[in-house]
């Protein structure tokens, strides 16, 4: 994660301080003055970009996809940080000129909403695997990652914070356009649209779908052994014994949301999804 600025405890007034809008959307601040850059940002067809909101699961989604399109051992995998091999577009580290130069076949990784991305994936030029995640688990983890963060010291409610989720005053904007955005482009031949729900429910078709977009063949043998690779991936967060509950379960929200905090979600879930055939597991 960028921490490009000194420790500072947020009051409301100082978060709201700490990102800036552009085009109506609330970014970071590592964001500013770089995105007609990344606008035109040249891609190349063999790019594999990853894309999610933040909290959707962007680390596993890595890890799985390096191991699918690079078959390395998921044990190294375990060991090594894949958040340092793989450069995140808009982050000052290691910045979009070091990015440029990297040798192909690059995997690259971005939270910007579809429309800010450069405009050559817009016209097809190489592949994007965009990942959802229901929103509630979401939430939750984004409010975690707040407290936690230095840069943040976010110190508002849960409640606060989820005000602001629904309010769509959050880094990276509403999540509501992020992922229907996405979803309107399903269908392009160089989109794959995942939900990190799927990879809980059903790994083995994830993995498999996976495997036909990055062009990596397999029979079902290899799909059998790619499947147990990945699932050693997913465990090594869910079932880590030194946490007290399991992170990155499904539904870990019910133990968060009041009844009132879950009908007011729901409300507005309503009103902003409604038109959108997106569904989304909140339990399993
Ligand atoms: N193998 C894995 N490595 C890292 N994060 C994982 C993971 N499996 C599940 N996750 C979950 O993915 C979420 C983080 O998403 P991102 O990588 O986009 O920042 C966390 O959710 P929780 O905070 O609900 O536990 C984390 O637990
Ligand atoms: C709060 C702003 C912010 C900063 C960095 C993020 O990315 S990541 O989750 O660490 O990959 C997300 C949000």
């Amino acid at each position: 994660m960028a921490e490009s600025e000194a420790e500072t405890p947020s009051t409301p007034g100082e978060f709201e301080s700490k990102y800036f809008e552009f085009h109506g959307v609330r970014l970071p601040p590592f964001c500013r003055g770089k995105m007609e850059e990344i606008a035109n940002f040249p891609v190349r067809p063999s790019d594999v970009w990853i894309v999610t909101y933040p909290k959707s699961g962007t680390s596993l989604l890595q890890e799985v996809v390096y191991l699918v399109s690079q078959g390395a051992d998921p044990d190294e995998i375990g060991l090594m940080n894949i958040d340092e091999q793989l450069p995140v577009l808009e982050y000052p580290q290691p910045g979009l000129d070091i990015i440029k130069e990297l040798t192909s076949p690059r995997l690259i990784k971005s939270h910007l909403p579809y429309r800010f991305l450069p405009s050559d994936l817009h016209s097809g030029d190489s592949k994007v695997i965009y990942m959802a995640r229901n929103p509630k688990d979401l939430v939750v983890s984004y409010y975690q990652f707040h407290r936690s963060l230095r840069t943040m010291s976010y110190r508002g409610t849960f409640q606060e914070f989820c005000r602001r989720f629904m309010n769509d005053k959050l880094g990276y904007g509403s999540w509501f356009e992020h992922v229907q955005e996405f979803w309107e482009h399903r269908m392009d031949s160089n989109v794959l649209f995942l939900k990190y729900e799927d990879m809980h429910r059903d790994l083995v078709a994830m993995v498999e779908q996976l495997a036909r977009f990055l062009g990596v063949p397999c029979d079902k043998a290899q799909l059998e052994s790619l499947t147990e690779h990945c699932r050693q991936l997913v465990d090594q967060c869910c079932d880590a014994e030194a946490l007290p509950v399991g992170r990155g379960r499904v539904g870990l929200w019910k133990d968060i949301f009041t009844v009132s905090m879950n009908e007011k979600f729901d409300l507005v879930y309503k009103q902003k999804m409604g038109k959108c055939d997106l569904m989304f597991d909140f339990y399993l």
